[in-house]
């Protein structure tokens, strides 16, 4: 599967990956790895199962037997995500989840578990992988490798807007403790810890337009 292009999108949490690869797969018509759902589903499968956080050899089941489908929905929403045939669409977007799911990640077996399933997307015409391993571990030979990032001061604030245009009102600084806190998770794991790939394009998108970040990814990706 190698002669596929894939477009790697690493970086932490706010910093704008969902955005802009599901504009860029749209844009570029290639299919979209969002591998974050992955790791969110694998968190609320456990919680359902009553499969506790620290029980490895559980949840590596868990995360080896998740019955996952994404379902396409109209520009600018996010993919339909169903587990056990069930709509969660919403419940893994919440920050609670996307906590756990930080969690679960630091698991290896989990990891491992997951690691076929997420390559089982780069299929023609091409694959857009948004995540924080995805030009490091799962796709190392990929044809483009993009770590976006942004300051955690300007990522709490997005979140913040996010989350208020969701109905929620969480301030601020506890968005910021918050974000720091999965920051410092992801990047000091022993496996697979969120850092640029050597031969990664970074783009620092604090004060740049979702429409300014496309630019700079689509002509880091020669799609320009
Ligand atoms: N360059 C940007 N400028 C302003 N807001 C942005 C930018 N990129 C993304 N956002 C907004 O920030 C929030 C988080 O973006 P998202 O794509 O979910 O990030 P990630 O997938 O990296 O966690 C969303 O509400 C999104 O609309
Ligand atoms: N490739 C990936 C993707 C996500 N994870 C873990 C670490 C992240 O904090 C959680 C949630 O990821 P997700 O991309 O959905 O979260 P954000 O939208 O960036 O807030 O999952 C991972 O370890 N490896």
């Amino acid at each position: 599967m190698m002669d596929v292009p894939v477009i790697a999108v690493d970086g932490p949490s706010g910093s704008g990956k969902g955005t802009i690869t599901q504009m860029l797969a749209r844009r570029l018509g290639y299919h979209l790895l969002d591998s974050g759902a992955l790791y969110r589903l694998t968190a609320l499968a456990a919680q359902r199962q009553g499969v506790s956080y620290e029980d490895v050899d559980g949840l590596a089941r868990v995360a080896g037997s998740l019955d996952v489908a994404f379902q396409p929905t109209p520009p600018g929403e996010p993919a339909r995500v169903l587990l056990d045939g069930q709509d969660v669409t919403s419940e893994i977007r919440t920050e609670t989840c996307g906590d756990n799911a930080s969690k679960v990640a630091v698991i290896q077996p989990v990891r491992d578990a997951l690691l076929q399933r997420q390559r089982d997307f780069c299929q023609p015409p091409g694959l857009v992988a948004d995540g924080r391993d995805m030009g490091t571990v799962v796709f190392p030979d990929a044809t483009v490798k993009i770590f976006l990032t942004a300051s955690a001061e300007e990522r709490a604030r997005r979140r913040h807007q996010q989350l208020l245009e969701a109905g929620v009102d969480v301030s601020i600084d506890a968005l910021l403790d918050e974000i720091r806190a999965r920051d410092d998770r992801d990047m000091n794991r022993a496996s697979a810890p969120l850092r640029p790939a050597d031969d990664a394009q970074v783009i620092d998108s604090t004060g740049l337009s979702i429409e300014e970040v496309l630019g700079k990814v689509m002509a880091a990706a020669g799609q320009a």
